[in-house]
């Protein structure tokens, strides 16, 4: 194994990081960090720059300006690159005549791996049963699968995934949430893109946010959230228009959460039990809202959208 530099930890960083393709600038400056013991949620809608920021941080394409270092290196000086960094791009692009561990077994031979991880990597993904099926006759789930296996195999301490949950199953994205959780709870520096953010609720401890090549969020999780459900309560009642009434005149900002269920702002618990109590408008439930991931970096995303330059509302 190539020794890693003592004392420094996983990471990815990314410095001003920029590509256009002809007329499109698909990174427009990218600064971030990834850290380890970290899953780091990569998102921002359809041709944000995602996947573009993946290729550049391995090698896959030269950026324009800046630099994207793992461990302090660029991918391409890596001499044995699968034992620093792995990852899931493509997991449909497999050679569909080969069988899932010969595909792993050619990889693990061509990166001077033994055999044996091999046999690790797919008793740790679940695919030991399906090892010696061709690729072609693969699920989805079971194409992650060996993708994951492959980003595993040199037992990197810095893994990327782009877009892992697309179109699995819900036993598969639980079994993928679980699993990228247990590899940062290893230490290791985890970089996760996803374009909806619902996905990463249960995934990610820190969150980096861009739209159009940019960053518009960096942000911890638990901070996000904590800042978005601030002061909000919820309210479970059958009589939601009377109790919306009385909580507005009462200067509350009232939003619908559910059928029978509003968020409360501007008003602290007991003031809206009070409210609610003194109009006669029974309630069930009365507590402490948390935000969604989606609502908060909607919230979080808002101004920058008002004023981002170019739209009518900027700020000049
Ligand atoms: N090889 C390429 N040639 C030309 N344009 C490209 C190329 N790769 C990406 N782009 C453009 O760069 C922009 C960013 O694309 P990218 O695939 O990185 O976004 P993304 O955030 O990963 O999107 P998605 O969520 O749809 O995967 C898009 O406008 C895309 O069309």
């Amino acid at each position: 194994m190539e020794p890693t530099i003592p004392g420094t930890e996983p990471t990815i960083e990314v410095r001003a990081l920029r590509k256009r393709y002809r007329s499109t600038v698909a990174v427009d400056g990218l600064t971030f960090t990834v850290r380890p013991g970290e899953v780091t949620g990569f998102v921002g809608p359809n041709g944000a720059g995602k996947s573009t920021t993946m290729r550049l941080i391995l090698g896959l394409d030269a950026p324009d300006a800046g630099e994207a270092l793992i461990n302090g290196r660029p991918y391409r000086s890596l001499r044995t690159p699968l034992t620093h960094v792995g990852a899931l791009l493509d997991a449909a692009a497999l050679h569909p005549g080969r069988r899932g561990r010969d595909h792993l077994l050619w990889l693990a031979h061509t990166n001077g791996l033994g055999k044996r991880r091999v046999s690790e990597v797919l008793d740790q993904v679940g695919l030991a049963p399906a090892a010696r099926r061709r690729a072609g006759g693969y699920s989805l789930g079971m194409q992650q699968r060996l993708g994951i296996a492959a980003a595993l195999l040199g037992d990197p301490p810095i893994l990327l995934f782009d877009e892992p949950v697309n179109g699995l199953d819900p036993d598969g994205i639980v079994w993928i949430r679980g699993l990228l959780r247990s590899l940062a709870a290893e230490g290791r520096a985890i970089l996760v893109s996803s374009h909806l953010m619902s996905e990463l609720e249960e995934i990610a401890d820190h969150l980096v946010a861009i739209g159009r090549g940019r960053v518009v969020a960096d942000t911890s999780v638990a901070e996000l959230l904590a800042t978005a459900s601030k002061g909000r309560v919820e309210v479970t009642t059958a009589r939601r228009a009377d109790a919306t009434r009385v909580l507005a005149n009462a200067g509350a900002t009232v939003t619908v959460a559910g059928a029978e269920t509003i968020v409360v702002e501007g008003l602290p618990g007991d003031r809206v039990s009070a409210l609610l109590s003194d109009a006669a408008i029974p309630f069930s439930e009365l507590r402490r809202h948390r935000a969604s991931l989606e609502a908060a970096y909607m919230d979080l995303t808002r101004a920058a959208i008002e004023y981002a330059p170019g739209t009518e509302k900027s700020v000049r």
